[in-house]
C-alpha cells in the first residue's frame, strides 16, 4: 500500500499534471467519501493533493473505514 501510517492516520500524496486534474480527482473522492459516510482530511496545492485518513468517531485512530476509503481512493487514482 502506498499509504504510510503516521500519527494515527493513513497519509498519501497524489500528484497530477495540473490543477484541473487534481481537482477532478478531489471531486470524485468527495462523492466516494460521502457515499461511504467517511471523509478525508486533505490539502491541495496546485497539482498535489495530500490526504490524511483517520476515524474521528474512534478517537482519531486508524480503522477499517480508513483502510477501505484508502482502497477506494487508490482505485480512483489508477
Ligand atoms: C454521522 C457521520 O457519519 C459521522 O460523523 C462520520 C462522518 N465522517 C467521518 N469521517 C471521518 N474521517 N471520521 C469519522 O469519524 C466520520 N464520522
Amino acid at each position: 500500500m502506498a499509504w504510510t501510517e503516521n500519527n494515527n492516520a493513513l497519509e498519501r500524496e497524489f500528484q497530477f499534471s495540473d490543477f484541473t486534474e487534481a481537482f477532478a480527482f478531489m471531486t470524485r473522492v468527495a462523492f466516494a467519501a460521502e457515499a461511504a459516510g467517511h471523509h478525508p482530511e486533505w490539502t491541495n496545492v496546485y497539482n498535489r493533493v495530500n490526504i490524511r485518513l483517520t476515524t474521528h468517531d474512534a478517537g482519531n485512530t486508524v480503522t477499517d473505514k480508513d483502510r477501505n476509503l484508502a482502497a477506494v481512493i487508490d482505485r480512483i487514482y489508477e
